[in-house]
């Protein structure tokens, strides 16, 4: 038996105790389930191990790797020689350095806690969002709680054997949390501590923003090749597959990664900083509108004056997606080029509608991609591939009738339309020229068309970009179709908010107060949100403040009319000032305090507007996060929109950056009831944990309270969640609603459908008297 194994049961710690922090929380007021406080949050930091809890670590077993890191502040490009002896690595350490993981061969480690009063708590961070493991862990003196007199150094041990979870693993990275620890050790069986200063093994400074290796390399060696890249086999170091995919026309702009969780890798911002943002979702099997309708690539288009090969097409499908195997999926385009001058139309139709032979090629491939698909949902059984399917079926079908009725290829383009009016925000026209029957969202088609055609609109990414002739018109097949983003936030480019006058104090957050504001130059009211470093977690404070600024001016560039426009933001002596559209009305949960719950059809009418922001936001990959009454803001004239999304408060950050747990606390305690069980369990998400917060927050306005109302401790919220006991719906609501809320709050995330897919939900179609 080793050292080792010897602190190891001598301490009586073991993995069972390394737990997220919220499940940590919950374990722990489970323990003092007979204290008189009634704070669910109550810190505490002594810990037993419940069977649920070590079930929700099981999947984490992986092989530990890693690096040491230190202060970037004080060592920048000096980077400090480890200290070693045999088999141990010692350090000081201070609160808020921290060290990576990058080598496989650590399976234990041991902290040095000399100031015992005080518990050492140690938690791993995940390097980036796609590289996330879920795994926040804390660790601390058992010991140190027993004896707080003692004064003598008092040691954890821990370790990791095989076959257990292990939190060091590669990308993740460990930040200390606490000023009392002293040293820390690491202890390698396998392998000395020479070994451990491999060249990989290297002291590093931890950027806030933290990007893993992997994908800059990606980026640096492959996107800047300007051409299209398909690394859909290659592999993270965490073995998640990398999809990537670029425009060959485009400059590294035109990039985004994603991997199978829907999990936006950091390479987004970068991208979105060398050029405005134009966000592509990739997903592979996304023959389906967000309405659910067949998919049908029948688009009015112009194009712009392009030159020679790269000729860049842009289509402007439903909801911002990326339908990159389109020409894969969808054998049955072709490209009928109508060209009209400058603002010349393009369409993309049905080549169905032409029995020629080289149709029935493309049904050859047609019925590849189907069989391809049933293989997938054959193995994976994901109601998202059988979505695909039955989508696939259904044009399937529906190009068989167009063989009929070609002319319904406009129906559909209208609802495509219809659909783009949503992502752009635009108000629908109400006096409909060409009236489809099937366009339940009665969009002018002309009105469209005419202003697609516009000069303006050529410009923008909503257009489908075609070639000229014939030869780039084949091309067409071998491209991917990039959306772009037009809705862009033109109006937010001057600077004229910078001058605003501070009015009167409309709210305050946990972060600080909001202002009302007027910019005299333009006559228009603004509001500004005022964050102090000093209100904020730690020590990281500052750099939190300058990552708020920054995701504030990627934000800002987003525009539609149901999100709170970020106008833009200043960081000036430790604060950040967030200028937004003023909203007159406050909040729904204001509102819900002062006036009650909403009756259904109100309900019905903000949850459209909610779904259509949300689908906005997705279609950017951006998450919201914090979804919840207290987020969603009211223009007062019956219009909702979401606000604080993304950046300026969303939970990662309060993960990342809180050093310690009441700060935790009190960050996170106001959204836990509207939280996706998969974020409190610290596992990968996705869009989908916005889907659930609507879900609550419909809850939330049918019965003016929070969701899982009866629910007081966190700890039975948690017990609620690992159980998946179903989340209590209001029994006055329309059984339409009923289903709505228990589709959105659906456990098992994959099943969960996705924004768009909740847009023409029976509730939503609901007519009230
Ligand atoms: N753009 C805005 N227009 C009008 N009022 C706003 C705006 N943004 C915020 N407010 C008001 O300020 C209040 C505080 O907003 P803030 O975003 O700081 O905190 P919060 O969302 O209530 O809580 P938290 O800090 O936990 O997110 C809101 O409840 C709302 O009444």
């Amino acid at each position: 038996m080793s050292m080792f194994d010897k602190e190891y049961d001598k301490k009586g710690f073991d993995l069972k105790q390394i737990q997220s922090p919220i499940l940590k929380l919950y374990q722990n007021a489970k323990q003092e389930i007979n204290s008189k406080s009634d704070n669910i949050f109550s810190p505490s930091m002594n810990s037993q191990n419940t069977q649920s809890s070590k079930k929700l670590y099981q999947h984490q077993l992986q092989p530990i790797q890693l690096i040491q890191r230190d202060d970037q502040k004080e060592h920048k490009n000096k980077p400090q020689p480890i200290q070693s002896s045999d088999r141990i690595l010692q350090k000081e350490y201070t609160k808020g350095k921290n060290f990576q993981i990058q080598k496989d061969e650590i399976n234990g480690f041991a902290i040095n806690n000399f100031n015992s009063n005080k518990l050492s708590a140690f938690q791993s961070y995940p390097q980036s969002p796609i590289c996330k493991e879920q795994f926040n862990f804390k660790l601390q003196s058992k010991q140190s709680e027993e004896t707080p007199t003692q004064k003598s150094s008092n040691q954890i041990v821990t370790r990791f054997p095989n076959n257990e979870p292990n939190p060091f693993k590669d990308g993740n990275q460990l930040q200390i949390q606490n000023d009392n620890i002293k040293a820390i050790k690491f202890e390698s069986e396998q392998k000395s501590i020479s070994q451990l200063q491999s060249p990989r093994v290297r002291i590093k400074t931890i950027q806030k923003s933290m990007k893993s290796p992997t994908y800059q390399n990606l980026n640096k060696e492959k996107l800047s090749q300007n051409e299209l890249v398909d690394f859909e086999n290659q592999q993270s170091q965490n073995g998640e597959r990398l999809k990537i995919e670029q425009n060959k026309a485009d400059n590294e702009d035109n990039v985004q990664i994603i991997n199978e969780e829907e999990q936006i890798s950091p390479i987004k911002s970068k991208i979105n900083k060398i050029q405005q943002i134009n966000v592509n979702v990739y997903d592979k099997l996304l023959p389906k509108t967000p309405s659910g309708d067949k998919f049908n690539l029948k688009q009015e288009a112009s194009s712009r004056p392009t030159s020679g090969r790269n000729q860049n097409f842009i289509i402007k499908t439903v909801n911002n997606h990326t339908y990159s195997d389109i020409n894969h999926i969808h054998n049955n385009i072709n490209l009928n080029n109508a060209n009209n001058g400058s603002n010349s139309v393009t369409r993309l139709q049905s080549k169905e509608t032409n029995d020629t032979p080289k149709n029935q090629n493309r049904e050859e491939k047609h019925q590849e991609s189907y069989n391809e698909i049933k293989d997938r949902i054959d193995t994976q059984n994901s109601q998202q591939i059988g979505d695909s399917l039955q989508n696939l079926e259904e044009e399937k079908q529906h190009s068989e009738q167009k063989q009929n009725k070609p002319k319904s290829n406009q129906n559909i383009s209208s609802k495509i339309q219809s659909l783009n009016y949503i992502n752009e925000g635009r108000e629908q026209d109400s006096s409909p020229i060409e009236q489809n029957q099937n366009n339940k969202l009665n969009i002018d088609k002309q009105a469209i068309i005419k202003e697609q055609t516009s000069s303006q609109r050529q410009d923008s990414s909503m257009m489908l970009q075609t070639a000229t002739d014939k030869k780039e018109i084949n091309n067409m097949n071998n491209l991917k179709y990039i959306i772009e983003s037009s809705n862009l936030n033109q109006s937010n480019s001057n600077n004229d908010y910078l001058d605003a006058q501070v009015g009167e104090l409309i709210g305050q957050g946990a972060y600080g107060r909001v202002y009302k504001g007027f910019v005299k130059s333009t006559g228009k009211f603004l509001a500004i949100k005022e964050m102090k470093e000093e209100m904020m977690l730690g020590d990281d404070a500052h750099s939190l403040l300058e990552s708020i600024c920054k995701e504030i001016q990627l934000l800002k560039q987003l525009s539609h009319k149901n999100i709170v426009n970020y106008i833009g933001s200043k960081k000036q002596e430790g604060s950040v000032y967030i200028y937004m559209e003023y909203m007159p009305g406050g909040s729904i949960s204001e509102m819900l305090k002062k006036y009650g719950g909403f009756d259904e059809e109100v309900i019905q009418k903000f949850v459209k507007q909610l779904l259509e922001g949300l689908i906005y936001l997705h279609s950017k990959g951006v998450i919201h996060r914090d979804l919840k009454g207290a987020n969603i803001l009211s223009d007062g004239q019956g219009n909702v929109k979401l606000a604080d999304f993304g950046a300026a408060r969303n939970i990662e950050n309060i993960l990342q950056y809180s050093l310690s747990q009441s700060e935790f606390c009190n960050s996170i305690k106001g959204s836990l009831y509207w939280m996706a069980p998969e974020l409190i369990k610290n596992e990968k998400h996705g869009r989908r944990i916005d889907v659930w917060s609507l879900g609550c927050t419909v809850i939330e306005m049918a019965s003016a309270q929070h969701p899982w109302e009866s629910i007081k401790k966190f700890s039975d919220l948690a017990n609620a969640v690992i159980e998946q006991q179903p989340i209590p719906i209001p029994q006055h609501l329309s059984e339409e609603c009923k289903d709505f809320i228990s589709k959105c709050c659906t456990y098992d995330k994959k099943m969960r459908p996705k924004s768009h897919q909740l847009f023409n939900h029976p509730f939503l179609q609901k007519k009230y008297s």
